[in-house]
């Protein structure tokens, strides 16, 4: 992977790029203007008015800032699985820039984040993207992270049978060490490849997903295929399930994925 992207990433290392920081500047007039009074109460002096006029006193309705409903206030920890050079760094960063960043593969180091936030409807939601490195020497790392992850994509590589045969091994770990409500969205990294190199059919991972109800999808970090559409769908269950509406079946990430896959199939995607 090119220099462009740091891949050699600290446990905690926030260096990554991150796009969330928006400050949501709340104003601190409302409360004078209230009261209709121009004065400081503390020092008796009048105060600016907030509308430049002095002695003029909106509507305090006026002055309240709107607010969209914006969730700023946790980050959803979203994990990035799967053996070494599925494509997990290349998802990432696909996501983030829009790039492929082609060339000379070098293992992910450690693990670190990126900070994204993703639009569902009229909400924003922040998720806090952690890339792993899928090499075994660094398991034990990464196994730490689990515990309070929110959501983990699980990526295998649909030209190598070894990574998909690992989702099962996967799925172990996860057990074991992540929460039972996570939520879990599995990935066939690399769809674009031509069909003489594919190992992994499609209907191989759909089988996989079902038995262990998650949600699959199919996608390529190099052309973009469903990259966004995995992390919309992670942050829409994530909102459902904030709001508590995720039981009564409002929401449900497997079908939402099953149609919106169904609507942008491309015929790379569909050997
Ligand atoms: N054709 C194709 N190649 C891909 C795709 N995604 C990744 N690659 C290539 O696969 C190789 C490994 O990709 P990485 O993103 O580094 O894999 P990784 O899972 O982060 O690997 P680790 O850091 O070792 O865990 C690189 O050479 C990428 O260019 C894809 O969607 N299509």
């Amino acid at each position: 992977m090119s220099a462009h992207y740091n891949r050699s990433i600290m446990a905690n290392d926030d260096s990554m790029s991150d796009d969330v920081f928006e400050t949501e500047t709340e104003t601190s007039l409302r409360a004078s203007s209230a009261t209709g009074d121009p004065r400081d109460p503390r020092s008796g002096r009048p105060t600016p008015s907030p509308t430049g006029y002095r002695g003029y006193t909106p509507d305090p309705q006026l002055l309240t800032p709107v607010r969209h409903h914006v969730e700023t206030d946790i980050a959803h920890k979203t994990i990035l699985l799967g053996d070494s050079g599925v494509g997990k760094t290349s998802l990432l960063v696909q996501f983030d820039t829009g790039k492929f960043q082609a060339g000379s593969f070098s293992a992910t180091v450690g693990i670190g984040f990126t900070n994204k936030v993703v639009m569902v409807d009229d909400t924003k939601v922040k998720l806090q993207i952690w890339d792993t490195a899928g090499q075994e020497r660094f398991r034990s790392v990464t196994h730490a992270y689990y515990r309070d992850a929110h959501a983990l994509l699980l990526l295998y590589d649909v030209t190598n049978k070894n990574s998909f045969d690992n989702i099962r091994a996967w799925l172990g770990e996860i057990k074991e060490y992540a929460q039972d409500d996570v939520v879990i969205m599995l990935l066939g990294n690399k769809c674009d490849s031509q069909s003489s190199e594919r190992m992994v059919r499609r209907e191989d991972g759909e089988r996989i997903a079902r038995e262990n109800t998650v949600a699959f999808m199919e996608t390529s970090a190099k052309t973009g295929q469903n990259v966004e559409l995995a992390f919309i769908a992670i942050a829409r269950e994530l909102k459902a399930r904030k709001n508590g509406t995720h039981n009564r079946s409002s929401f449900n990430v497997q079908e939402y994925v099953r149609e919106q896959t169904q609507k942008a199939t491309c015929s790379s995607c569909t050997s």
